[in-house]
């Protein structure tokens, strides 16, 4: 009578196989394997294998079933979905890195190390360039996910003392980099406002010898500027907080966040002008400190990081000097003179200030004052990311490989979608169509390459929507930069009107004047809608838009201001660059860059709005789903084969299945399968045969294998065994694991041997065997103890064998001593004393250690003493001699009579040398070892000494 069933951790190693502790009634507690089970109770490791259509809601209880088992990580083939657990989970380990290095990327569960380690082993053997993309929304995970990654390789990847400071550096670069270019935001705590892309360069050895950082599009806008309940970028608070009473006197800032206004939030200019009044009242504080962030001590790595990426005091003393003026800048205000310009309101010291943005009125001139602290803001940022690139530059030209983490938002929808999201949708458009290319193309090459017919795949390619964003003349970023750069007045409208005359009749392009009678309410007037792959995205004309291009500063009327802060990168051949154009132009270049790598991808999801660790909301994942295109890619993945394997693995696995395979196959591993499956009776439909790999079209194909394995190695009783090792393989370094694989192995078919199970027909070619090995062994049996011959076992009954050899020796020796009466014992014992060299061996040697005649005698190893080669011997003492004996035969002779002196090693290895003097009759000093040292050494002097010839010396 079942009383539980538990869930064995330690056996949650193979895909799709957990072990389970059965306890029953009368303690006789079983442990099985349960894939059946546990498909149903924890979902699929692999979405590909998911059982009938590739539904969203199949597709969506598989990652809820995972989730609730605190499973975050789900295989798309090689693409690793994630979600954020919100809580510490024990899976990020040394322990748990050592085990994911080096092993086949199927044969442990889904985690983010399988894909860096994939990734690593493949650029050290191929010697090619890789990356990883990381995308979600905003709290997915993805900076964890790329800390992580980040954390493997730097535990796992060979070191030298010289390379640990690129490793430092390489590590500390992000507290740096989240300083500058994270913030609170309402979705999380540490928000990344800026896309990222790493490079980590490896040598030829696969070390980590330097790195390379490109940052995106960093949200300028914060800074001058948060919603409610969010936060500046954390170094403005982490300086104010944290830094040296000096320091900050010299900035001239006080410690009290509340005193700048860029760190309160404020929702428009007018509350600006009323920021004093207001500051004064607010007691509370809107930017008051968040629990989960601890501000002085994020200062704290932040300076020791600054040190270790090779800051110098001069640099600190610069980039905190622009801090601390964005944060005086954000405090100008300004108010009308009797012409209508703006003048500051106080300070006589900055006046200057009103006089190089007097001819604008008070709204552009916060615009303009916003505009500079923006521009200071996003180009110090760039610097940073210059200034930590050269220190984690490695100088030394010989080739290296790499491995990029690009760290970078997903598909952003929101209430009002501006110039923004129009951005990152963009972005996520063109690597949504680097995802298919790539995986399609990765598909094609592996059909190719194993000769298989390629099937055209169906798929909805997004390169159409890409079209309408960037093409050239005809693309919404070109039509966007004819309007802004032209002459004349351009404004919303007037864009809003270019893009319907130029895009209207395109299928994913709509406003409120081309939509139909019915999603015509959904679209205001100054709206365009895009049909994304992932869905629609409303985006307003207003704002932003136009903002970007026409900055309020443009209109200043010195010239140096301009210069600096618009046109200063211009080419003076060129026409100015838009924003949008140099967002299309650095996300090409990120393309290009990503083209010539192999890639993995990492697909993050945020499973509820509240930080809630177990909450699964089906609303917003499914939401999530759909917009990082997994359906898309799962159908791309499935649309071919299910599953594909290695004929080396899949024959491991299932060869138990038949009798022509099991135990073991002899011939090559893909006519192994060819029997196997033959055997199983797979349709011609369900799979193909390449030319290194099964390919199995089906998952139900897969999972019919899987069931009759999952009861055949019940059946087999291999299950306790196999989660042993499993357990042992678990702990073991990735070098000793053949060698554990090897003695497990030894001992599961040991233990198959061993307890036969009970079901007949599923062994019955086990039984067979051993059936046939036993007949003739019984007719091959040795009559007596000198007979050393033995039939030669099958490899599965080896251990079986040995232990019979040995039984059948004992009882041979046994029988033998049995039938020897007192008289012809004494006989004996005389014979052999006096004709040691002509005397009839091993019996003898049984006998003498079995009957009382012999004093003692132990296994010990003879050194010679030219060479000192080991040879195993053993050692006889009777009463007046001490006999080196082989065991057929008597080596040497010691007679008491001639023994010197004894020495023995002190250093505990039983080393015993017999000093004997070297004549015709004696071959001189004996060396022996032996594991009962002080025995033999104690019966031999009691034995010496009894004939009083000898003194025993004790040595060192
Ligand atoms: N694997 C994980 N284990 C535990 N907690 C996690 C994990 N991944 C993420 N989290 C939690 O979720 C928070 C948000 O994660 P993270 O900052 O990586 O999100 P993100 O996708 O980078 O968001 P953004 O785009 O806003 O930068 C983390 O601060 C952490 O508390």
């Amino acid at each position: 009578v079942l009383i539980d069933v538990k869930l064995l951790t330690l056996g949650k190693v193979l895909k799709t196989h957990w072990y389970y502790l059965y306890q029953v009634e009368d303690n006789t507690d079983i442990i099985m394997e349960g894939a059946l089970i546990a498909r149903d109770r924890v979902g699929v490791q692999d979405f590909v294998l998911l059982d009938s259509h590739t539904s969203e809601a199949a597709f969506l209880n598989n990652l809820r079933k995972r989730y609730q088992e605190n499973l975050i990580y789900t295989y798309i083939g090689t693409l690793l979905v994630s979600v954020n657990p919100y809580k510490e989970l024990d899976i990020y380990t040394v322990t748990q890195m050592q085990l994911y290095r080096g092993v086949n990327f199927f044969e442990l569960p889904p985690h983010l190390y399988a894909i860096a380690d994939n990734a690593y082993r493949v650029m050290c053997s191929e010697y090619n360039n890789h990356f990883i993309l990381i995308s979600g929304e905003s709290g997915a995970g993805k900076t964890e996910a790329s800390k992580k990654i980040l954390q493997y390789y730097a535990v796992t990847c060979p070191t030298t003392e010289q390379l640990q400071v690129v490793r430092d550096r390489l590590l500390l670069s992000n507290p740096v980099l989240e300083a500058f270019g994270n913030a609170k935001t309402l979705r999380n705590d540490n928000s990344s406002r800026f896309g990222k892309y790493m490079d980590i360069q490896f040598d030829f050895k696969g070390a980590p010898v330097g790195g390379h950082i490109l940052s995106y599009l960093i949200e300028k806008s914060r800074v001058v500027h948060q919603n409610h309940g969010e936060r500046n970028f954390h170094i403005f608070y982490q300086l104010l907080e944290g830094g040296e009473k000096d320091l900050l006197c010299w900035l001239g800032l006080e410690r009290n966040p509340q005193k700048y206004a860029y760190l309160v939030q404020v929702s428009d200019n007018l509350a600006i002008s009323l920021f004093c009044a207001w500051n004064s009242l607010c007691r509370l504080g809107r930017c008051a400190k968040v629990f989960s962030i601890n501000d002085k001590n994020d200062w704290k790595i932040v300076r020791k990081a600054f040190s270790i990426i090779d800051f110098t005091e001069k640099d600190l003393e610069h980039l905190f000097g622009i801090v601390a003026s964005v944060l005086h800048l954000g405090n100008i205000q300004f108010e009308e003179d009797s012409n209508g310009h703006a003048i500051i309101r106080n300070g006589t010291q900055i006046k200057w200030i009103s006089k190089v943005l007097s001819p604008l009125n008070v709204d552009l001139a916060f615009y303009a004052r916003d505009a500079v602290a923006k521009a200071i803001y996003g180009r110090t940022f760039t610097w940073l990311v210059n200034k930590i690139n050269g220190s984690l530059a490695n100088k030394d030209s010989t080739r290296k490989t790499v491995i990029g983490l690009l760290d970078i938002y997903g598909f952003e929808v929101l209430d009002t979608n501006s110039f923004e999201q129009f951005c990152i949708n963009y972005c996520n458009e063109k690597l949504q169509q680097l995802l298919i290319e790539m995986t399609l193309k990765a598909e094609q090459e592996e059909y190719e390459m194993e000769g298989i017919e390629w099937e055209p795949i169906p798929y909805f390619n997004n390169k159409i929507i890409c079209d309408l964003v960037e093409q050239k003349h005809k693309g919404i970023i070109s039509i966007l930069d004819e309007e802004c750069l032209r002459p004349g007045e351009a404004t919303d409208l007037s864009f809003l009107e270019k893009l319907e005359e130029k895009v209207g009749d395109h299928a994913h392009f709509v406003t409120r004047k081309l939509a139909d009678q019915k999603t015509r309410k959904s679209i205001d007037w100054v709206d365009f809608r895009l049909l994304h792959y992932a869905g629609e995205v409303t985006y307003c004309a207003v704002g932003d838009f136009s903002l970007m291009v026409f900055q309020v500063l443009c209109n200043s009327k010195n010239g140096i201001v301009r210069d600096c802060f618009l046109l200063s990168e211009l080419d003076s051949r060129r026409r100015p660059e838009t924003v949008a154009t140099q967002f299309k132009n650095s996300l090409m270049s990120l393309i290009e860059i990503l083209m010539s790598k192999e890639p993995s991808y990492i697909r993050c999801i945020k499973p509820n709005e509240n930080k809630e660790p177990g909450k699964f909301d089906d609303c917003l994942i499914r939401h999530q789903v759909k917009y990082l295109g997994l359906m898309e890619h799962l159908r791309v993945r499935r649309a071919g084969f299910a599953y594909r394997r290695k004929y080396e693995h899949f024959l491991r696995r299932y060869k138990s299945l038949c009798p022509a395979t099991w135990p073991h196959w002899h011939g090559p591993a893909a006519e192994g399968v060819e029997r196997l499956i033959k055997h199983i009776g797979y349709k011609p439909e369900e799979y193909k045969l390449g030319r290194t790999k099964i390919f199995i079209r089906f998952p139900k194909t897969l999972f019919a294998t899987e069931d009759a394995f999952e009861i055949r190695k019940h059946l087999l009783g291999m299950i306790p065994l196999e989660a042993c090792w499993r357990g042992v393989l678990a702990r073991k370094e990735a070098k000793k694991r053949t060698w554990a694989v090897q003695i497990i192995r030894k001992f599961i078919q040991g233990f198959i041997n061993r307890k036969k199970p009970l079901c007949p027909e599923n062994v019955e070619f086990v039984r067979l065997v051993q059936y046939k090995y036993l007949m003739k062994l019984r007719d091959h049996i040795p009559r007596n103890v000198l007979d050393k011959s033995w039939l030669q076992p099958p490899s599965i009954l080896e251990e079986i064998s040995e232990m019979l050899q040995k039984m059948c020796i004992r009882n041979l020796v046994r029988k033998y001593c049995r039938g020897v009466t007192p008289e012809r014992k004494v006989q004996v014992t005389n014979a052999w004393d006096a004709n040691w060299q002509s005397a009839t061996y091993a019996p003898f040697v049984f006998l003498l250690i079995q009957a009382p005649y012999s004093q003692y005698a132990t296994p010990v190893v003879k050194y010679d003493r030219n060479g000192f080669k080991a040879r195993e011997r053993l050692l006889v003492l009777t009463q007046s001699s001490a006999y080196v004996v082989e065991m057929a035969k008597i080596k040497q002779k010691i007679d008491y009579a001639t023994l010197k002196g004894i020495s023995t090693s002190n250093l505990g290895d039983g080393i015993v040398v017999m000093h004997v003097p070297e004549d015709n009759k004696q071959k001189g000093d004996v060396i022996l070892q032996c594991e009962h040292i002080f025995e033999m050494v104690t019966k031999l002097c009691m034995l010496a000494n009894k004939q009083n010839l000898v003194k025993v010396v004790k040595g060192r």
